[in-house]
């Protein structure tokens, strides 16, 4: 059976006991922590930098972290990143003055290399990339906010890029990112979904260890 990976995204989770909120979605059976960074320039929101993971790292959280740059300008803040114990780090082709680079940046800095896809740029945007790649995030919601709904027709463009991969470089890690909920995540891993990154509905209750075995006991019932 394939292997699915659940990533709460930590822009739901309550931010005055953050490290507790991530070590109880992490004992619920979540697989990756989603680190949502943006800075009031690329997306009209602000949250969280380097140090916030620093800290994190410090207080024993061992599970990978996955930082999902929407910021400009990204190189400068690969280093600090990738030091502050960033697992993997994915940015915006828009945000980069030249992605070749960013990506070799992000990988001799020890992390795995991402690209985020928004909603209206086209996949071709990926085609000179795909060797460079571990993760291709594609957002199905506009970046910036969680709580949103999930855009229905990004699962004909999960579905293209499920191909693509496996045509070209079948080791990349299909990440799909906003308005994930009970009742689309099927949709989403017949797609072809690898990485579920999902923050409302999982943060939206008390109850982390309910919500997430829900998630896993529909995504078993699947047979891919
Ligand atoms: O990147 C994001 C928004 O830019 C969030 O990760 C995403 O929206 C997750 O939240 P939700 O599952 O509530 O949509």
């Amino acid at each position: 059976m394939k292997k699915f990976f659940i990533a709460p995204s930590i822009l739901s989770a309550n931010f005055s006991k953050l490290g507790q909120d991530i070590k109880d979605v992490l004992s619920a059976g979540s697989d990756i922590i989603h680190f949502d960074v943006m800075d009031n320039h690329y997306v009209p929101n602000l949250t969280f930098g380097p140090m916030v993971l620093k800290s994190l790292r410090q207080d024993n959280i061992i599970a990978p972290i996955d930082v999902h740059l929407m910021v400009d300008s990204v190189d400068n803040l690969i280093p600090l990143f990738a030091q502050s114990g960033a697992t993997s780090i994915t940015f915006h082709p828009d945000s980069s003055k030249d992605i070749n680079k960013t990506l070799s940046l992000i990988r001799r800095y020890g992390c795995k290399s991402g690209l985020a896809i928004n909603p209206e740029v086209p996949l071709s945007i990926l085609n000179n990339f795909m060797d460079q790649l571990d993760i291709i995030l594609l957002m199905s919601v506009m970046p910036g906010f969680s709580g949103q709904k999930f855009i229905s027709s990004i699962l004909n463009k999960i579905f293209k890029l499920r191909k693509m991969i496996d045509k070209y470089n079948s080791k990349i890690l299909l990440e799909v990112d906003g308005g994930i909920n009970i009742n689309n995540i099927i949709d989403v891993a017949h797609a072809g979904a690898d990485i579920f990154v999902m923050g409302s509905f999982i943060f939206e209750t008390k109850n982390y260890k309910k919500k997430i075995d829900m998630i896993k006991n529909k995504l078993n019932m699947l047979n891919i």
